[in-house]
């Protein structure tokens, strides 16, 4: 797989969404990421759709369940033939290894999320009351989505060097959380500009707002994307 430029499409409908995507040229193989806001309006269906025009997709359903209601979803979501498929890390191993047996049979990448690129140290500490230090966290719930079948995980560009050193090179590292200069940085915390990301050996990069947001929308996104490749 290429390292793409994934771009989040958290529209609030699917008009303005297919209007976006419009302008880009039929050529531009987008890799575009499904999250919770569209596909709860518009489900499945959508994501067809979308498939059907070409487009690689990411769900990003970030499930969180007992093991064996995550296992029965995947097995479902296996039969959709999307490229990769979000769970939350902090389920547990037994939760992680059952999404993993329920995309059995699929080309579809399992990856866990591990903390929030929206949560700080602070967040950390005080609300979620997790006595670590932020990176020591993720590279625990890294290496736990490692050692139960994980394709990879979700993370800053700035704890990828420290994943990949816990788990494996191969191990992949998608990163939200990316903002180039100039882009309000919003609710995230763990930022990192498209340029950072790449040095620091991030498999693929997931921009929403600094895309989808922005005057010219191609645009910004080709100048993310020449950021990327340099
Ligand atoms: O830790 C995470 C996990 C997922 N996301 C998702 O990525 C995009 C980021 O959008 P921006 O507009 O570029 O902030 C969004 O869909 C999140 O749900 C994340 O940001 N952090």
């Amino acid at each position: 797989m290429d390292k793409p430029v994934i771009v989040a499409l958290d529209f609030a409908d699917d008009f303005e969404c297919i209007n976006f995507l419009n302008q880009f040229p039929k050529s531009e193989k987008l890799f575009l990421k499904i999250g919770l806001e569209m596909f709860c309006q518009f489900g499945y269906p959508f994501v067809h759709n979308l498939r059907e025009r070409g487009y690689n997709i990411f769900l990003d359903l970030k499930l969180h369940d007992i093991p064996n209601t995550v296992k029965r979803t995947c097995e479902m979501i296996a039969k959709w033939d999307v490229q990769m498929l979000t769970v939350h890390a902090s389920g547990g191993a037994e939760m992680i290894a059952a999404a993993k047996s329920g995309l059995a049979g699929s080309k579809t990448k399992l990856l866990a999320v591990t903390q929030l690129t929206s949560l700080g140290q602070n967040e950390l500490e005080n609300e979620l009351q997790i006595p670590l230090k932020s990176a020591d966290y993720v590279a625990h719930l890294a290496k736990l989505a490692f050692d139960n079948g994980a394709d990879g995980v979700i993370s800053s560009a700035l704890e990828v060097p420290m994943i990949k050193d816990a788990t494996s090179s191969d191990f992949l590292c998608i990163t939200p959380g990316i903002r180039p200069k100039s882009a309000q940085v919003g609710d995230q915390k763990r930022v990192a500009t498209p340029a950072q990301a790449r040095t620091l050996g991030s498999d693929g990069i997931v921009v929403g707002r600094p895309i989808t947001q922005a005057q010219d929308g191609h645009q910004a996104y080709m100048n993310i994307c020449k950021e990327w490749n340099k």
